[in-house]
């Protein structure tokens, strides 16, 4: 009889887990219990009757990294490799980089001619920053906020606009609470290395490559800044269910784990709302503060190290125009909380994903991202939120900062509750992972494989190839990029990367619909 392996959360994490498990040699049975109604957890997507693809979580995925490459493995193996939608290194999407800053768009140097000299906002050149950090001394604190550390090695503006706008970009937090060695650890990593983040990240730490793919290759070659999937994200989170089906994974929506406890014969009870389950090994591939309820009562410590981690809400504002068209090309652009908390940024969708516009009439695809860290003060309590004010607020802020004028034509508000966790100073001793400073403690020796967000699972996959030669072709620009990009690496990636962490949306109807039992209320227009 082969092992049971329950793996608990039905999102990206938890699908790629079980994908993991199903494919080796000798798989166990596995079961994944997801609490609601679908499989994918952020992942998704809304696909209109013309063909228009509106993303409500994660849009792009990159390609670099470990974690990167193996995501494009499990692509092809899933038969997706004909659906990848590149956004290649010479796409506008790739090169230009803009924040909106003091009433206007001002688009960051993309070149080295760029940082020889005074580039709004910036009011010196950048290459001073790179400077100071040439000649600074190395830090001694086990850990920093991600302000504090960038403005002891770069300056105050770099840290005050472009790091503060980076945070709130990946995970719509603040700088200042932020730790530097969990968000960035590349960056704490290369300092601590050679006392210079810039020479660390030039010089490498010669990290291991995931599991090679023509899709990776390829991904290599065109220097793919990110991709998606026609069908939208959400088809990845189908095609994973499409594989696991066949090969005998069950399946369960609607069974919330309520309860997780060491059975005196050594297996975990897992009960449910309708009963219970018995499994050899439990994959949990949940939200920190879920996993926190459902822990048995000696694991508190572990319980109560969850609870800490906190997750911030965002608003997510998908607008589209006809007879528009964008003042610039680019992914999109960020919003320093100097210049206004509340909006986070504005994802160009159209200009990375034409293939989503659908077969209407030329359209502007925009998402504006609102609150995260600073939801509550903006907006208030995001289950009370009222959704004509998130929409005024997208609608006003794509006027003024891009100057679209006509109201959009179509619009889905949804507010995410909790939905990215913030990993704050001092996070590295609630993972018990020792790294460069001080020992953190070590995880109770009891408890089910937990990792409360699956970007800092690193676990060794089964079946991984051997690690290809890295191409070391480009400038010190470029690898200082590509190691940044890796280090800020999406948690999607890590997600389906990672061996043991964590529907088509139909054409939703017309009017307002709060779906329940989730942790996203929805709206259309
Ligand atoms: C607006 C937004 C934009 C994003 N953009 C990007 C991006 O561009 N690129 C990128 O890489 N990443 C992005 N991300 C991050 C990415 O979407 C997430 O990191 C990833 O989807 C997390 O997947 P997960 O499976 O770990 O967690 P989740 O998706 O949260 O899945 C957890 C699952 O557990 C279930 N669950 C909860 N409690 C229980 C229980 N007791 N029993 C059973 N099941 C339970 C939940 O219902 C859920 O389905 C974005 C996230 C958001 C919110
Ligand atoms: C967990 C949530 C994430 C969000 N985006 C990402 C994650 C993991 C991925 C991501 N987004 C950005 C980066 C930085 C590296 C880069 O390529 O520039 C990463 C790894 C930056 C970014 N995010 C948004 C925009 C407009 C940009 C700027 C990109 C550019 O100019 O090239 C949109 C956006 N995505 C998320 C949020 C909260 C957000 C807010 C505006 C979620």
């Amino acid at each position: 009889m082969p092992p049971t392996v329950a793996v608990v959360g039905g999102g990206i994490s938890g699908l790629a887990a079980c994908y993991y498990l199903a494919r080796g040699p000798r798989p166990p049975k596995v079961l994944l219990l997801e609490a609601s109604a679908r499989l994918g957890g952020w992942l998704q997507s809304t696909r209109t009757a013309d063909g228009a693809v509106f993303e409500h979580g994660p849009r792009g995925i990159r390609p670099a990294g470990v974690v990167g490459t193996d995501t494009l493995h499990m692509v092809s193996e899933l038969g997706l490799e004909g659906d990848v939608l590149p956004v290649p290194g010479d796409h506008p999407a790739s090169r230009n980089r803009f924040l909106y800053t003091g009433g206007a768009l001002h688009k960051l140097p993309s070149s080295l001619g760029g940082l020889l000299r005074p580039v709004p906002p910036f009011s010196r050149a950048l290459l001073w920053s790179g400077v100071r950090d040439l000649l600074a001394p190395a830090g001694t604190q086990p850990d920093e906020s991600v302000h504090a550390f960038v403005h002891r090695r770069f300056g105050q503006e770099v840290a005050d606009i472009a790091v503060d706008s980076l945070c709130r970009g990946v995970f719509a937090g603040d700088c200042r609470v932020l730790s530097i060695r969990s968000c960035f650890p590349a960056l704490f990593e290369a300092e601590r290395r050679r006392r210079s983040v810039l020479l660390g990240l030039a010089l490498g730490s010669g990290k291991e490559r995931g599991a090679e793919s023509g899709l990776s290759q390829r991904a290599r070659a065109e220097r793919w800044s990110q991709w998606s999937l026609r069908g939208g994200m959400e088809s990845l989170a189908q095609a994973l269910v499409a594989f696991l089906h066949p090969r005998g994974v069950e399946l369960r929506c609607h069974a919330p784990l309520r309860r997780l406890h060491r059975h005196p014969d050594g297996r975990w009870k897992l009960t449910l709302a309708d009963g219970t389950v018995m499994a050899d090994h439990v994959v949990s591939a949940l939200p920190a503060a879920a996993l926190a309820e459902v822990l048995p009562a000696e694991t508190e410590p572990l319980a109560q190290e969850l609870r800490h981690i906190p997750a911030v809400s965002v608003a997510v504002v998908n607008l589209q125009y006809e007879g528009v068209v964008l003042p610039v090309t680019g992914f999109g652009h960020l919003v320093p909380s100097s210049e206004d908390a509340s909006l986070l940024g504005i994802v160009y969708d159209s200009v990375a994903f034409p293939q989503h516009d659908g077969t209407g009439a030329a359209s502007v695809r925009l998402t504006v991202m609102l609150g995260g860290a600073w939801f509550g003060q903006s907006f208030g309590d995001p289950v009370a939120v009222a959704p004509a004010l998130l929409l005024q607020r997208a609608q006003v802020a794509v006027r003024e900062q891009l100057g679209l004028e006509p109201a959009p034509t179509r619009s889905i508000v949804k507010v995410h509750q909790a939905c990215i966790p913030q990993y704050t100073l001092g996070h590295w001793q609630r993972t018990g992972k020792r790294g460069p400073g001080p020992g953190g403690p070590p995880a109770p020796a009891e408890a089910p494989t937990a990792h409360p967000h699956p970007r800092r699972a690193h676990q060794p996959l089964p079946g991984r190839a051997a690690a290809a030669p890295q191409p070391h072709r480009g400038l010190l620009r470029r690898r200082l990029r590509q190691r940044l990009h890796r280090q800020c690496q999406s948690s999607c990636r890590a997600a389906a990367g990672a061996a043991a962490l964590s529907p088509s949306v139909p054409a939703s109807p017309p009017g307002t619909q709060q779906l329940h039992g989730s942790r996203t209320k929805c709206f259309f227009n």
